[in-house]
């Protein structure tokens, strides 16, 4: 591990280490992702000229199972970050107990300067582009920054126009018409309000006493800001790209979020509108929607947005990462001390991979469930989960990441080891 992102996502491992009995080997083998494509695409633009945009698959580990996770269009996406994207896919896969792999994708683009043809065009490219290494049993994709269900069905479509056969499950978070599954859209906001419920009540902290921060108003935030705004718990703060906003008496997430969805710009795909200028509160800025004296802080954009320079402006109770990989190691030792307990990623966000794998279940039977089915399948697994790394963290004294950490290398060293030694030398899938 040489690169910065991907090195301290690999601290995360060697904490854990300590903790479970599975052999160097298989430690080895998770230090390096098994897998990475690095790929050109070129798109022609609206003007008639054309633009090369670079495109990434990662296939960090799939000992479990075929690759799974999702595609980022961002302007900042690079080797390192798709990597360490993956790698916290391969232990969010194993601590939901999924029969998947761990992989990441994403196209270094800025999509809200993309026409809606141009942005089809690049998603039809990038397919293109790293169809021979994906496929339904190979390596899945789904959505992830300012990506969608739109997208996904444009990728499913082009993969199986390439592939002369409808194969819905190279791809899940697609349309309901497309074969996607009811409740995917909500479903890592859903999972994580099934995490937050479970882990309360061990604190006796009670929603209607409970005052919530949100970074982030997407696909997750907005939802999740929903969901516990309808519970009685009071979010005061939430913010997007753009900035932020705050209420002491709590806001009104249902208005903000009709006036987000409402604000999709002449590009038609995007929301141009922030929550800034939804309706007339303070004005803050992400730095300072982080610093805010609340019960609970939830992190729900980017990566690396707590870090050694502003851990000590923190002053929530509870950190409940939705985002992936929001807390730099550096400052998860410092939460630590300061008796700050961080909820991670690799549990509260996984129920968006949860019912990713209950979508692909249902185009491989043709059998789709209704939404109290999948919600119903969700909460138990999200609730089992969570008791089991509450317990290994109270049984071993140690943080609830490096818990969920020993729970997923417990299922990978077991999973490593009855694969043999062969794995640790031949990519097997790889041609
Ligand atoms: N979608 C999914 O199923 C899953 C997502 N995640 C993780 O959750 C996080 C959010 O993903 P998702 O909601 O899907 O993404 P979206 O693209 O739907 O939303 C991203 C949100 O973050 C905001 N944002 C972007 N940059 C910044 C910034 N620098 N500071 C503050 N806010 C910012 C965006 O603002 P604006 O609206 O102004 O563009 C937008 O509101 C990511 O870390 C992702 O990896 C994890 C598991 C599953
Ligand atoms: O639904 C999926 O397959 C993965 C979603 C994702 O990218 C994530 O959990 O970070």
């Amino acid at each position: 591990m040489s690169n910065s992102l991907l090195a301290d996502a690999g601290t995360r491992l060697q904490d854990a280490m300590k903790y479970v009995s599975i052999s160097e080997d298989a430690i080895e083998r998770l230090k390096y992702p098994k897998f990475s494509l690095n790929v050109s695409i070129p798109v022609r633009m609206d003007d008639g000229s054309l633009k090369i945009f670079q495109g990434y698959r990662v296939r960090y580990d799939d000992t479990r199972g075929p690759g799974k996770g999702g595609v980022r269009y961002h302007p900042n996406v690079c080797l390192d970050e798709v990597q360490s994207l993956a790698f916290w896919m391969t232990f969010k896969c194993a601590v939901l107990n999924l029969p998947f792999g761990g992989a990441k994708g994403g196209i270094t683009v800025n999509p809200k300067t993309l026409s809606k043809l141009e942005l089809e065009r690049l998603s039809r490219g990038y397919i293109d582009a790293i169809a021979d290494f994906i496929g339904p049993d190979v390596d899945i994709l789904a959505p992830d920054v300012y990506t969608n269900a739109m997208i996904m069905g444009w990728m499913m479509d082009q993969y199986s126009i390439i592939c002369r056969k409808i194969s819905p499950g190279v791809v899940t978070g697609k349309p309901m018409t497309m074969g996607g599954s009811i409740g995917r859209d909500e479903a890592t906001a859903t999972g994580a309000f099934f995490a937050i419920q479970t882990i309360l009540p061990k604190f006796e902290q009670l929603p209607q006493e409970t005052t919530v921060a949100i970074q982030g108003f997407g696909k997750v935030g907005a939802v999740l800001a929903e969901l516990l705004a309808k519970s009685g718990y009071k979010v005061v703060a939430v913010s997007d790209s753009l900035g932020g906003i705050y209420a002491k008496q709590g806001l009104d997430i249902h208005s903000i979020r009709q006036h987000k969805l409402s604000s999709q710009g002449i590009k038609a795909v995007y929301c141009e509108g922030s929550v800034c200028n939804s309706v007339a509160h303070e004005v803050i800025t992400n730095q300072e929607l982080l610093a805010l004296d609340v019960d609970i802080l939830i992190p729900a954009a980017l990566e690396n947005q707590i870090t050694e320079e502003n851990v000590n402006s923190i002053k929530a109770k509870y950190i409940f990462e939705l985002a992936n990989g929001p807390t730099t190691s550096g400052a998860d030792k410092i939460l630590e001390e300061k008796g700050i307990w961080v909820f991670p990623d690799i549990l509260i966000n996984a129920g968006g991979v949860t019912v990713s794998y209950f979508e692909w279940v249902q185009n491989r039977s043709g059998l789709y469930w209704t939404l109290e089915e999948v919600n119903q399948r969700l909460e138990q697994k999200m609730v089992a989960e969570t008791e089991q790394i509450w317990s290994i963290s109270q049984q071993q004294s140690i943080s609830m990441r490096t818990a969920a950490y020993v729970h997923a290398l417990n299922r990978l060293g077991e999973a490593l080891s009855a694969k043999g030694t062969r794995d640790y030398y031949v990519n097997s899938l790889v041609s």
